[in-house]
């Protein structure tokens, strides 16, 4: 439950109190109290969005927003950082876990990141009955489960739409502006890193290592970029899609997970050659009563909105039984795109009745149903999806054009296209570059295997992703 209306005077600016203090419908709310914790990327653009929109804020949200307590690594940098005018009354201290507790807090904001000390704080938190926004998918993606259970027992939300896709407000549309239907398919660009580093190589002619250091200095890659660009960090963002679209428990080891380490700049020409673009996709979809969970790179027609999304923006396709296909797009990563997310979440906390009664069960559920279908899909082994494959042969023209076509034959795979492609570096010999018909990823990899074996040709294999 909220706490009393309290008469100590709020720091909020001029303008916001007298925002409060002309809403007609909600003249004596207090402030929503909020202790947050972590000043990097994500806290600094939190800080500097609710400092910056604070009236309007405060209007929308029918009270004033603010922030009581921050904790931070190294107090001194963080009161340089920010000021003391701007701090305030502001609470610094370097103990986490005293913010999480903090008895003059509504909600704790965790913008630090990690799934050790991080989920400590966030229970803590619940626990003590405050109310939690995080952007940390990694987090959610490993406890997720867990928390939702520990905020329903406390009757606190724990909302998280910044940690996935950014400013998209991809977790509210599925939990919310599309809960009427049944979803068939997800599937998006969630990870500005990778997104901005194909993009980087392929328009500037940048290799991997440059683009990443660039994705780093603007503030987009996590931690560890490992997460970014091995498939982990999209990973995690499509287990919370998936339990907000088909009701399945966040189960982040039951997605396939490649990223996008080994593409080279020639398998990306490659594709452009056959009217594709090459993307880090994550997918979930229903197949029969199983559900695809797949993130791995692979090729875009052009003619899909996914294939025209660049630099660290996130794509995301919906298709739902009553909604037909719709398609989300806008800022993946970075500061103040991911504080949009972080303090729409606190606004929609700041509107719940002060008198919220506390483990009332109703209202929005953490991961978009209060019951689980029994018959939820199981997840289908990567095995056994099907699509198309786009094949790069590295041999000699002339020689292994048809020899290579009637192996993979042989071994159950239908080549539909080929061409001779220049795709590699200049003076680089041409790849015969296939096109296949659907085939189940078991059989692709084995007739792949086949053909390398005993000294046969290099071969390169990237899946195609098929709407629908
Ligand atoms: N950067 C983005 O674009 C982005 C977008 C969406 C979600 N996220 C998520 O938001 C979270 C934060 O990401 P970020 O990019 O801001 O990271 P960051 O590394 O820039 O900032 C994290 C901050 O937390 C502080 N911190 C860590 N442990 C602390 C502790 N024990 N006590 C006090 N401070 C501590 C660090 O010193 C650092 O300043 C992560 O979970 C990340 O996955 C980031
Ligand atoms: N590292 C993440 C941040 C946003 O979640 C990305 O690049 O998408």
């Amino acid at each position: 439950m909220y706490s009393e209306p309290r008469l100590r005077p709020v720091s909020l600016n001029a303008a916001a109190q007298a925002a409060c203090a002309s809403l007609p419908l909600a003249p004596a709310l207090p402030a929503l109290r909020v202790g947050m914790i972590g000043l990097g990327t994500v806290g600094m653009g939190t800080w500097s969005v609710l400092q910056r929109n604070q009236s309007l804020i405060a209007a929308r949200a029918g009270r004033g927003i603010e922030l009581v307590a921050l904790a931070v690594r190294d107090r001194v940098r963080a009161a340089e950082k920010l000021g003391d005018a701007a701090l305030g009354n502001v609470e610094l201290t370097s103990d986490p876990h005293y913010v999480a507790t903090h008895p003059d807090i509504d909600v704790l904001v965790e913008v630090a990141g990690g799934t050790g000390p991080a989920h400590d704080w966030v229970q803590a938190a619940l626990a003590a009955g405050k109310h939690v926004v995080t952007a940390n998918k990694a987090l959610l993606a490993t406890h997720g489960e867990a928390l939702a259970a520990s905020a329903a027992t406390h009757g606190r939300q724990l909302a998280y739409e910044a940690a996935v896709a950014g400013s998209i407000p991809i977790i509210k549309t599925l939990r919310e502006a599309l809960a009427a239907n049944r979803i068939d398919a997800v599937a998006g660009i969630l990870n500005g890193t990778s997104n901005y580093i194909l993009t980087r190589m392929r328009d500037a002619g940048l290799d991997f290592e440059q683009a990443l250091a660039e994705a780093q200095a603007l503030g987009y890659a996590e931690a560890d970029p490992t997460f970014d660009v091995d498939g982990i960090d999209a990973a995690h963002k499509l287990t919370l899609l998936a339990a907000n679209a088909f009701g399945v428990p966040v189960n982040f080891d039951a997605v396939h997970v490649e990223g996008i380490r080994d593409l080279q700049r020639a398998d990306i020409a490659a594709a452009a050659e056959l009217g594709y673009a090459v993307k880090l996709l994550a997918v979930a979809r229903r197949r029969g009563n199983a559900l695809e969970l797949r993130v791995h790179p692979a090729l875009v027609d052009q003619r899909n909105p996914l294939a025209h999304i660049h630099g660290a923006t996130n794509g995301v396709s919906v298709h739902g039984d009553a909604s037909g296909a719709a398609f989300y797009s806008g800022a993946g990563a970075g500061g103040e795109p991911t504080a949009s997310a972080v303090v729409a979440d606190l606004i929609d906390l700041a509107r719940l009745p002060v008198d919220n009664v506390r483990g009332r069960g109703h209202g929005v559920p953490t991961l978009g149903t209060h019951v689980r279908e029994g018959d939820a899909p199981h997840v289908l082994p990567m095995a056994e999806v099907v699509a198309s494959q786009m094949l790069c042969v590295a041999c000699d023209k002339g020689l292994c054009e048809s020899g290579t076509v009637r192996a993979l034959e042989r071994s159950g795979l239908q080549v539909l296209r080929r061409k001779w492609v220049h795709a590699g570096e200049q003076g680089a010999a041409p790849a015969l570059v296939l096109l296949t018909a659907p085939v189940a990823d078991a059989v692709a990899g084995r007739a792949v295997q086949q053909l390398q074996a005993h000294g046969g040709p290099i071969v390169r294999r990237l899946r195609v992703h098929a709407e629908g």
